[in-house]
């Protein structure tokens, strides 16, 4: 078995992470924590976990954590780089789902987080957890960066694109919705039912944190950095990202036929069949990624539709699938999950 420990187990991922790992086969959930709720049962804060998580909520900092196999930190950016020097000299492996390791270049993070790096040992290290493209690397991880929710959305949509050398990378426009979970569980104005319900706004349009992350991989897949327009937008729905991606082509191909060998295989990405239009839905509470590829009115160009749930293939799913990458499990144990539709 498995000993795993989850460090802000209070939070959307947080408790994302306990739905999934409580039916996982091969954990043993050993230590979750709160700072405010130490002592607390979970399940008196989720119901939902009520006879499936047996534990009280610890303090970050507990002994118990060193005796885990694994820890995942579902943590603010900036809490996983100040814990995992320590966990990992212990032998415990780590997989943080902020962006604490995800930009390898550390004055760029700094710059675009807005604090100073307190492992920056650590990220040359850490493996980048996208696991249709670094799956090998993944396996002997001992820090594992799980992905942002856009930046997977958007990456899974634009790379069967570029790796082939179809699409013209000085060009990429990325156009993605959220849902309001991907802001987290604190309370936040802009995050209230009176202020998103009923709405749509895009945000962060002069430069998202995601960017840089984003870009980082398309330019290792083409080779040569990329021109990229990210627009994120918030919409009035709790779960899902849907992205819509364009770029120009270069020349003739079958994008189907692209796309589906691409991800042939690949347990968590589903090629529709062509003319499809993914909704946020048909992913809701699974792993999966949908994509669709089109080439309207057969010009020159490219419009990819990629949707994931925030939470699961977006964070909380793609760390389990990690963890099962890297302790040699099935990829697919314990997310073997059904969409929820309606
Ligand atoms: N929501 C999403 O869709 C996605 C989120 N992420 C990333 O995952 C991480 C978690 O996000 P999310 O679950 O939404 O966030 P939440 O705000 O919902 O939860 C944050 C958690 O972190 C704990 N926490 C806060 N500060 C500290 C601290 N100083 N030390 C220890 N624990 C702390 C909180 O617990 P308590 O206060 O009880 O200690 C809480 O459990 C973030 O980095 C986020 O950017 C990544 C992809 C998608
Ligand atoms: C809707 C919303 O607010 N989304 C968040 C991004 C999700 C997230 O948590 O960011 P990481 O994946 O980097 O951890 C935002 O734009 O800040």
């Amino acid at each position: 078995m498995i000993k795993v420990g989850v460090v802000g187990g209070t939070g959307y991922t947080g408790v994302e992470l306990l739905r999934l790992l409580a039916l996982h086969p091969q954990v043993s959930l050993t230590a979750i924590t709160s700072r405010g709720e130490a002592g607390l049962p979970v399940a008196d804060m989720f119901p939902s976990l009520r006879k499936r998580v047996d534990l009280r909520f610890v303090a970050p900092q507990d002994a118990a954590l060193d005796e885990c196999d694994v820890v995942f930190f579902a943590t603010p950016n900036g809490i996983a780089m100040k814990q995992a020097a320590e966990l990992v000299a212990t032998g415990v492996r780590v997989i943080d789902l902020a962006a604490d390791f995800r930009i390898r270049d550390v004055a760029e993070w700094q710059k675009w987080y807005g604090m100073e790096h307190a492992a920056p040992e650590l990220v040359a290290e850490a493996v980048y957890g996208l696991p249709e493209v670094n799956r090998e690397k993944i396996r002997s991880a001992r820090v594992l960066a799980n992905p942002g929710c856009y930046p997977t959305a958007v990456q899974l949509g634009f790379l069967p694109l570029i790796e082939a050398g179809v699409v013209d990378i000085s060009h990429l426009v990325a156009d993605a919705k959220s849902g309001v979970s991907g802001a987290g569980r604190k309370a936040e104005v802009h995050a209230l039912f009176a202020e998103a319900a009923d709405s749509f706004k895009a945000y962060g349009v002069p430069g998202h944190r995601h960017l840089p992350e984003i870009r980082q991989g398309l330019t290792r897949a083409a080779g040569t950095p990329v021109g990229l327009t990210f627009v994120p937008h918030l919409t009035p729905m709790i779960r899902g990202i849907h992205a819509t991606l364009y770029g120009r082509l270069n020349g003739d191909v079958d994008l189907q036929a692209l796309f589906e060998k691409r991800y042939a295989g690949e347990p968590f990405v589903d090629v529709l069949p062509a003319g499809s239009h993914p909704e946020t839905r048909s992913v809701r509470a699974s792993n999966l990624c949908r994509i669709a590829v089109h080439r309207p009115q057969g010009g020159d160009v490219v419009v990819v539709l990629s949707v994931i749930d925030n939470l699961v293939k977006g964070a909380a799913g793609q760390a389990v699938q990690n963890m099962n990458i890297m302790f040699g499990c099935e990829e697919t144990l314990g997310l073997d999950i059904v969409p929820v539709s309606p």
